[in-house]
């Protein structure tokens, strides 16, 4: 088993934010909205949306697990269906949805639970779907480099279309990475696509 070290995680800037100016701020845009934040259930609002927003914009820490591929595995490697919750970069409102993820792999194996990771990973800031799918593949990539080809799909229900704006109720957003095999061969994603649950069935 090795452990490669990956891209260093982004710095963690949690030193650097003004907790006492974020709160102050936030209170005083309820004010501006005509809140009253003297309510029990509101006096506190402004700290605690503070400190929420806070962990999202936490980045999640990532090392892979790989191991030989002794057994000369040579189908697909897919983790589907990881659920997951991001903030919108737009409207700082969640979509929320889960990802599938997989590759074929070379002479190495991925531990299972770092497709999880990269998911959880590339979920975290402020984010909008198509970079999230992308920087999840991309991750993939650079700790299994001689892979065969990866795919990515996410689907998410972005609670700016649904809860307010378009209020398109029940409507959710796919979208797919495909990289080295998958993007060239047609066959190799149709494959991907029928084993990765019966939703993504062409
Ligand atoms: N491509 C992309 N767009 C997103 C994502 N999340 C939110 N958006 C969109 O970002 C756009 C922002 O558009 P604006 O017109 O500036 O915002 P808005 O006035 O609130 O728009 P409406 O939501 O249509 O009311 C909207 O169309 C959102 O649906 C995402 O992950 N990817
Ligand atoms: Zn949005």
């Amino acid at each position: 088993m090795t452990v490669i070290a990956t891209r260093a995680p982004e710095p963690d800037r949690l030193q650097d934010r003004d907790v006492a100016a974020a709160i102050a701020a936030a209170e005083q845009m309820l004010v501006s909205l005509g809140v009253d934040i003297q309510v029990e259930h509101l006096r506190r609002t402004a700290e605690r949306m503070v400190l929420s927003y806070g962990e999202v914009l936490t980045p999640a820490p990532f090392e892979a697990t790989d191991f030989v591929n002794d057994a000369k595995h040579q189908g697909f490697v897919i983790v589907q269906d990881v659920a997951f919750a991001a903030i919108c970069a737009h409207h700082l409102l969640p979509f929320v949805g889960s990802a599938t993820v997989g590759y074929l792999p070379g002479a190495r194996l991925l531990g299972l639970s770092k497709l999880a990771r990269l998911v959880e990973r590339a979920t975290r800031g402020l984010q909008v779907q198509e970079n999230v799918t992308q920087q999840i593949a991309d991750g993939l990539q650079r700790v299994v480099p001689d892979h065969g080809g990866i795919g990515v799909i996410v689907e998410a229900e972005h609670l700016c279309m649904t809860l307010r704006g378009a209020k398109a109720r029940g409507a959710s957003t796919v979208t797919s990475t495909w990289l080295g095999g998958l993007e060239r061969d047609a066959t190799l994603r149709s494959e991907f696509l029928n084993l990765a649950g019966r939703r993504w069935r062409p």
